[in-house]
């Protein structure tokens, strides 16, 4: 496919999601009906079209309009470049109009801050007062894609021996200091699913702050102790604490969520029980909560315009729940961990403080945030124990 025909494919694609249809499954779609589409063509479209999503409202604001089209005239004006090649033949878009050229004789005029960061309007007040000084380094990293980080399963292979591993099959990849246990793929990246040592299960995909969370949990409780994975979901976390010794119980309140632990356990050689209703008295219990996901909104951008005052009124009322529950299943001097992916002090540390205000006896002993200005996805982490 040439540039001009990708362009055609992201528009039709942007345009199905404007309309309510998911990405993911617009793009399944698509790739499944475009046998044409080599896997270097499903790439380059999906790139361009999680890119427009990521800058959705400063693309519509330059490209004078909502639909796919308008999206990526105003990535081509924010390039300063009009687009080539539309010549409405062999598919591609059709040539600009006069008013679409016009666009491009001037140079942009300046934004507001919060379309110019691709904030949603309403929760721009809440961010920068929330991220402060930070507010606006923080969006505009996140306009662009995430890296991608793996996890070392140091119980059989250290980081060196990955890094050399890897190199082998082309792959670059070099440490981070905000966690022992991550490399950063600084080169092909897209085929670690497909090397010998992620098949072998010494690495497993995952972003820094999540492994930095899973290393202070593990660090505030007694080495190799049980822990409770209350929110387990696909077992990222689990799987963390598990590669860090600890005998790891996995629940979720939607146990087909787990379907992928046991593989995955299998593949990385550490065992994970699963749960459906777990008892008792845990001497360790981390809740890695349901959230806005605004931490790591470069990598699911789509979640970022569909997020709402209510829903986040639903979560926080859900997070409450989660940690009251948690608090009941944790043991006298016991430690409770909540983590989420959130940069939302409605999510994060006003949660804490309501926890703290209705749960006598308990202590926060730390609360740690971690931004993308870190490196990786945003996340809160904090500890709780139970005195
Ligand atoms: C952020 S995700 C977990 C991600 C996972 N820990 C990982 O690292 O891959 C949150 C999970 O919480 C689960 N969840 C939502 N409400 C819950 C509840 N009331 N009790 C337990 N789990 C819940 C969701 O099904 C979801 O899988």
């Amino acid at each position: 496919m040439t540039p001009a025909a990708r362009q055609a494919a992201a528009i039709d694609l942007l345009d199905q999601w404007r309309a309510g249809r998911p990405l993911e499954a617009a793009l399944t779609t698509w790739a499944r009906k475009s046998r044409y589409a080599g896997s270097k063509d499903r790439e380059a479209v999906r790139d361009i079209v999680f890119q427009a999503v990521r800058c959705a409202r400063s693309a519509a604001a330059l490209g004078g309009g909502e639909d796919g089209r308008a999206m990526l005239l105003g990535l081509a004006r924010a390039e300063g470049e009009a687009p080539q090649g539309w010549t409405g033949e062999t598919y591609t878009p059709a040539p600009l109009t006069a008013g679409e050229a016009a666009l491009f004789e001037a140079p942009p005029e300046p934004l507001p801050r919060d379309v110019a960061l691709d904030c949603p309007a309403w929760l721009w007040p809440q961010l920068e007062r929330d991220l402060g000084a930070d507010a606006g380094a923080t969006l505009d990293l996140m306009r662009d894609r995430a890296p991608v980080y793996l996890r070392v399963n140091i119980q059989k292979i250290s980081p060196e021996g990955v890094i050399a591993r890897l190199a082998q099959e082309e792959i670059t990849a070099i440490p981070h200091p905000l966690a022992e246990t991550a490399l950063l793929i600084t080169r092909n990246p897209r085929r670690l699913r497909n090397s010998s040592a992620f098949k072998e299960g010494l690495v497993e995909l995952q972003d820094l702050a999540s492994q930095a969370v899973a290393l202070d949990f593990s660090r505030a409780i007694p080495a190799g102790a049980p822990v409770l994975d209350y929110c387990a979901g696909g077992g990222g976390k689990s799987l963390a604490l598990a590669a860090l010794g600890h005998r790891v119980s996995a629940h979720d309140v939607s146990p087909s969520r787990m379907r992928d632990i046991a593989p995955r356990a299998a593949r990385a050689g550490v065992q994970i029980a699963e749960l459906a209703a777990p008892g008792g008295d845990w001497a360790a219990v981390f809740a890695d909560a349901p959230c806005s996901g605004s931490g790591s909104w470069r990598r699911a951008p789509e979640a970022k315009w569909s997020f709402s005052p209510e829903r986040l009124d639903e979560l926080t009322t859900i997070q409450d729940s989660i940690l009251a529950n948690c608090a009941a299943l944790t043991a006298a001097d016991g430690v409770l961990g909540y983590a989420t992916c959130s940069l939302l002090r409605a999510e994060n540390e006003d949660r804490i403080a309501a926890f703290l205000a209705t749960h006598k006896g308990w202590a926060c002993l730390s609360q740690r945030r971690i931004g993308p200005l870190d490196g990786g996805d945003g996340f809160f982490l904090a500890i709780l124990q139970r005195g």
